[in-house]
């Protein structure tokens, strides 16, 4: 398991590069690392076994590498489902996005970031996401609600933005009244 890097390491601020196709070798193994460290992270027993915190997203620059790619496990929403969206994302780019916004009731945190910082981080609610997997292939989908968030999340950290940055600093609860609250 890589360690994660915490806020305060500048890797978390960069700007990303660009992922180059075909995949090195460094490449594939980060890819495979990204995606394990989620799948461990989720089970009860491996999670406890290896002292994890569960995630359901995870980007290169959190383990100190910055390149465009970020390995996302969204879990089912009932028992033994499938999961909404898997996939490393690699050279992700929103290219279309709802005005409506949408945002976790709960508010975000982040395996980089150990304190706690309370408060909505808006997003936008649905997306259209474009981004190549290990192979090289192109996908094209559109997201909403939860998997559309978890997306934005792991993207924003290729740019070197953290969730907190999209908290209202005055009133950290605010919201417009058509913002979607997501459980
Ligand atoms: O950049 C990626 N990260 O920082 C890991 C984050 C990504 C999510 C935060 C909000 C949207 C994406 C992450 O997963 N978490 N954030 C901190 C601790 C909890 C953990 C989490 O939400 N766990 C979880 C949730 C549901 C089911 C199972 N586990
Ligand atoms: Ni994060």
């Amino acid at each position: 398991m890589k360690d994660i890097v915490r806020d305060g390491d500048p890797v978390l601020r960069q700007e990303a590069a660009d992922v180059q196709f075909p995949l090195s070798a460094e490449d594939q193994q980060l890819a495979k690392d990204l995606m394990e460290y989620l799948v461990v992270s989720q089970d009860p027993e491996q999670c406890k076994k290896y002292g994890l915190r569960a995630g359901v997203g995870l980007a290169a620059p959190q383990v100190g590498v910055s390149k465009k790619m970020a390995s996302v496990l969204v879990p089912p929403t009932e028992e033994d489902g499938e999961s909404p969206f898997t996939d490393v994302i690699i050279n992700p780019v929103i290219i279309s996005e709802s005005v409506q916004a949408g945002a976790l009731t709960e508010g975000e945190g982040c395996l980089s970031v150990d304190k706690d910082v309370p408060g909505f981080v808006p997003r936008h609610d649905r997306i259209t996401l474009r981004y190549y997997d290990v192979n090289g292939e192109k996908h094209q989908l559109r997201l909403k609600n939860y998997p559309a968030i978890v997306c934005q999340h792991e993207i924003d950290h290729l740019h070197g933005i953290l969730f907190y940055d999209h908290i209202n600093k005055d009133q950290p609860f605010t919201r417009d009244d058509d913002m979607v609250m997501i459980d």
